[in-house]
């Protein structure tokens, strides 16, 4: 869908109170889980975003009956799973969908899902995910751009990544939680997104246990139950509002945060200079010059899967470090193309040179530009730098931050931006 450009007017003075919305990252996979059980599950945390709504569409394909109880509230109920393939139209929206693949050999022993292809900043592979399925006692075949999986009874067997996957432990999680096999993931990702899955799971009478260790053990069982699950807060949305109460030097009041799932961008930020403390499930970013002094410190990051620096923080973390004095280094070795928001800070003064998945940033005064993201966290990137100008930033590319950013133009509104968009109330059902 083509929507019309963000209308930024930077330099107005920010602050007060933001309420993060509920993980996107951590909704989809529970979105997707929710198709193990034959029974009515409701979910509450569910944001309202354009990630949301095409695993919504592909899930009716599947079979899965829907209905928006409030605002953020879902009923999912799958009695049976009518078609077993997720077709490239659906899939190619959004490379999470692959996980569907995992639940619905559980359901239904078969499944054909598109490959996810490639997105915005290169290649987002999925060979872990058929390894695991293989080593687990799962048939796959490769054609026409298609995965076939099949099995014959239930997965069973031992299975060691080869890399921390979230997406391939989500799937291989969800395709052995069903039936009497015991599954043992070794190396398996410890992502909060992971937990919160399988916390969801386990509340439907799933056997799963060591989530949130690098060991994992999924015991099938015959059937879940129906239930209601509350998903966790967006660490990702939390980082991106102290991102930019950091670059905008004003402080923020950022709720609905658990403040444990940010320990590596608090530390970072706290290394720059910016003042954080914790009130329960609220984080006060002081990075006022009064708190702060005169300027930030520029700092080094490099992105790691959790609990390190995250990979959907880098482009936000660049565009504040390249509003701050003297030099820093930021490098991406988790996906190290992931550079789309370079060229285009570079329309708005930004002074980065890159190497290969290292970013080297000279602080610089940004000034306004009409800019495109490229991809939802390019955007994000984009609507820090532009609110840190004196000018009116025009970003095109809205489509992406209504990915994953809920209502965003609203929220900004209500804590002193001038941000014009009207595509971005998202009044879709
Ligand atoms: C919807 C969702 O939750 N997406 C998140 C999820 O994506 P996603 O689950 O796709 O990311 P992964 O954790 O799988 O990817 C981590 C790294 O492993 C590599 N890899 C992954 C799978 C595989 O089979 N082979 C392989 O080489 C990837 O290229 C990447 O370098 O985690 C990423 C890393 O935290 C985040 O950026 C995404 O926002
Ligand atoms: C990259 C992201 O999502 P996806 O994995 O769905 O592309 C993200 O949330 O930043």
């Amino acid at each position: 869908m083509q929507l019309t450009p963000l209308h930024i007017k930077g330099g107005r003075a920010l602050g007060g109170e933001i309420t993060v919305q509920h993980s996107k990252n951590a909704a989809l996979p529970v979105i997707v889980a929710s198709l193990l059980s034959r029974e009515p599950v409701t979910l509450h945390g569910i944001p309202r975003l354009s990630d949301v709504y095409t695993i919504l569409d592909l899930m009716a394909h599947l079979g899965t009956q829907h209905k928006w109880m409030g605002d953020n509230s879902l009923e999912l109920y799958t009695p049976e799973i009518i078609n077993t393939d997720a077709p490239y139209a659906l899939v190619s929206k959004m490379r999470a969908s692959f996980i569907v693949m995992g639940a619905i050999l559980a359901r239904s022993g078969q499944a054909t899902v598109s490959m996810p292809g490639g997105c915005a900043w290169g290649p987002r592979p999925v060979d872990q995910h058929v390894k695991a399925f293989r080593a687990l006692g799962v048939t796959m075949t490769e054609d026409g751009g298609n995965f076939d999986a099949r099995r014959e009874g239930s997965l069973n067997g031992r299975f060691t990544f080869e890399l921390l996957t979230v997406g391939g432990t989500h799937n291989a999680i969800l395709a052995a939680a069903l039936g009497d096999g015991v599954v043992v993931l070794e190396n398996a990702s410890i992502d909060t997104d992971v937990v919160d899955m399988v916390e969801f799971l386990n509340s439907l009478g799933a056997d799963i246990t060591g989530a949130g260790t690098n060991t994992i053990t999924v015991r099938g069982v015959s059937a879940l139950r129906g239930g209601s699950y509350t998903v966790i807060p967006d660490r990702i949305e939390a980082g991106t509002f102290m991102m930019l109460a950091a670059a905008s030097r004003t402080r923020l009041r950022v709720r609905n945060v658990r403040p444990d799932q940010l320990r590596a961008v608090t530390a970072k930020l706290q290394e720059m200079g910016v003042q954080i403390t914790e009130d329960g499930n609220t984080l006060v970013v002081d990075a006022t010059r009064e708190t702060v002094g005169a300027e930030l410190k520029p700092v080094n990051v490099t992105t790691q899967s959790y609990p390190g620096f995250p990979t959907d923080l880098q482009p936000q973390m660049s565009a504040l470090l390249a509003t701050v004095p003297g030099t820093s280094v930021v490098q991406d070795p988790v996906y190290p193309d992931r550079l789309t928001h370079v060229a285009e800070l570079h329309r708005m003064g930004a002074n980065i040179t890159v190497s290969g998945y290292t970013q080297v940033i000279q602080g610089a005064k940004l000034h306004s530009a009409p800019v495109k993201a490229a991809d939802l966290r390019a955007g994000a990137a984009l609507f820090i730098a532009a609110l840190t100008t004196e000018g009116e930033t025009i970003i095109d590319g809205v489509q992406y931050l209504n990915r994953g950013y809920e209502r965003l133009a609203e929220r900004l509104r209500g804590i002193g931006a001038s941000v014009q968009q009207p595509d971005l109330a998202l009044a879709m059902d």
